[in-house]
């Protein structure tokens, strides 16, 4: 599990050691960090460092220190560097280790084209402009150099030789630390390398985008106050799945109760019945239309439909909403769900029957609109561009609310729990993008909390344990879709026979995490 914290957070851990006069070796140990990361990409992508072109992006403070130091190292590996200094005043030692490596530098603020050219024409581009003690977004001529250089590649691969490597130290210079906001003018890496602690800006919004990879190097730290937000990994999930046990039989796997889908939109119902079944559940119950039951048993034979009531089955949890539409007995089912005290899924349309009072068992799935909408009844106004820029806050904010549990989606998706416990997945590829991709979530996560076991086997599971599972269906999800993605076009109704690949070797504990 990755555990980020606020850039603050990181800086108070610091302050004991550069009171006590470490502050040159924490850098040596950044530096190296960022340095053998840079080294390792380069000679990933070209098969040398000798005569590499490398540029090293310097700003004023510390940040531009550790990005000169690790480019002193590559120009003593035989790389041609070029620093330009985006101030009049950059980190005086490390500076002087630069110059005395061979390296040379171009004043940023008296040649921004001709910067913004070697930036496009180099093999690697280190971010070191700003890191924690940035302010807003780049500005002045760093921002405009910004500007040009992602306009020069824009349009180019990301193939051997087209596109520069960018590699962020700390974090891409103008995103913010703590919330991932980026209005301002900003890079974006393809990886950061990032010193003592992820910071939760790396992990949240857009600077989830910006960052690429994330690669921590640990420079010695003390201990951090309380993790401000979470990442499940590979070995994460695997112990969270759970397998039959010998003496199961389905019902003691988990009853999955969907009530999803009407007689205009029956897809979203067999979707996320697909994927529900995909996850392992032990049975799907389906309540819905005569029509959407018919489709469901056309293709998935083994779920057991009907168009009842939600007191009159007995299931684990339920899932309510996907296409649901204006569909009025579906409506009433999530409802019923929502005040069962059981684990619910709420997604789609059935966001829009939530009232404050739920309990974090009841985890609400919205994208940026549905949760504009969301807030707005329970009082707060918050744009879906307010939404996309700080997805923590807002997800937090709408836990708080309405007592729920909140799966907000996005590239990064954040899951919040009404007490407070956040995680972030990422393993998302834009294929996922699609309409459908949304029910096979919600299936997947239905059928994690009717398969939990310390639903059964605790009294109550800690709060934060739903949040859990809900990045748990997260991290499947964008897996399936990634693999799926590997061969084309994801189509919605393909992930399935992925999501039962990704749990296979999730379980044999053959996936790596960097997806
Ligand atoms: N503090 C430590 O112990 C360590 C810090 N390290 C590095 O130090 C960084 C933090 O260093 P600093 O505190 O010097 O801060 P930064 O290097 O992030 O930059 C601060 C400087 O940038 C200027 N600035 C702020 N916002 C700006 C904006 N929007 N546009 C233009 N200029 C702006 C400030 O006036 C200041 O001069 C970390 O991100 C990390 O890279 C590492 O060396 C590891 C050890
Ligand atoms: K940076």
């Amino acid at each position: 599990m990755i555990s980020a914290y606020p850039g603050a957070a990181v800086r108070a851990a610091e302050k004991p050691l550069l009171d006590a006069g470490l502050g040159p070796a924490l850098m040596q140990r950044a530096a190296y960090g960022l340095y053998a990361a840079c080294a390792r990409e380069v000679l990933a992508r070209r098969g040398s460092l000798y005569g590499a072109h490398v540029t090293v992006l310097a700003g004023s403070g510390n940040n531009g220190g550790d990005a000169l130091y690790a480019g002193a190292r590559l120009a003593g590996r035989g790389a041609g560097i070029t620093a330009v200094l985006t101030s009049e005043a950059p980190h005086p030692e490390a500076l002087a280790a630069f110059r005395s490596r061979g390296g040379r530098t171009i004043q940023l603020s008296r040649a921004v084209a001709e910067c913004a050219r070697l930036c496009a024409e180099s093999d690697l581009v280190i971010d070191g402009i700003l890191g924690t003690g940035g302010k807003g977004g780049l500005r002045g001529p760093a921002a405009e150099l910004a500007r040009a250089f992602t306009g020069r590649i824009s349009g180019r691969t990301s193939g051997i030789d087209r596109r520069p490597l960018v590699i962020a130290c700390d974090l891409p210079s103008g995103v913010d630390a703590d919330t991932g906001q980026a209005d301002g003018e900003h890079f974006t890496a393809d990886l950061t390398v990032t010193f003592g602690a992820v910071k939760t800006g790396l992990m949240a919004g857009p600077g989830a985008v910006a960052a690429g990879r994330i690669e921590c190097i640990d420079i010695g730290l003390g201990s951090l106050p309380g993790p401000a937000l979470y990442r499940l990994e590979s070995a994460d999930l695997a112990q969270l799945l759970p397998v039959p046990r010998k003496t199961d039989q389905k019902y003691s796997r988990g009853v999955l109760g969907i009530a999803a889908g009407s007689a205009t939109y029956p897809g979203a119902a067999v979707l996320a019945t697909g994927a529900a079944l995909a996850t392992g559940v032990g049975m799907v119950r389906y309540l819905g239309p005569e029509s959407v039951c018919r489709l469901i048993n056309a293709s998935h034979p083994e779920a057991v439909c009907a168009t009842g009531t939600v007191s009159l089955v007995h299931v684990q949890a339920w899932l309510a909403g996907p296409g649901a539409g204006a569909d009025e007995d579906q409506r009433r089912r999530a409802l019923e769900a929502m005040a069962s005290g059981l684990p619910a899924v709420i997604d789609a349309d059935a966001i829009s029957h939530v009232e404050p009072g739920l309990g974090p068992q009841v985890i609400l799935t919205p994208h940026a609109g549905e949760l504009t909408a969301l807030l707005g009844r329970l009082g707060e106004t918050a744009t879906r561009e307010q939404i996309e820029a700080d997805p923590l806050r807002y997800a937090r904010r709408a836990a708080e609310l309405t007592g729920a549990t909140v799966l907000l989606k996005g590239w990064a998706t954040i899951t919040a729990a009404p007490t407070g416990e956040t995680y972030s997945q990422a393993e998302a590829t834009p294929w996922l993008a699609a309409a459908g991709s949304g029910d096979t979530l919600s299936g997947i996560l239905g059928s994690l909390l009717a398969t939990d076991r310390s639903n059964r086997d605790t009294a109550s599971p800690a709060p934060g344990h739903y949040a859990e599972l809900a990045a748990a269906a997260t991290s499947i999800h964008g897996r399936a879709g990634t693999l799926t993605a590997q061969s084309g076009p994801v189509e919605p109704s393909m992930l399935p026979a992925a999501i039962r690949t990704v749990i296979g070797e999730l379980k044999k504990g053959v996936v790596i995490d960097s997806v």
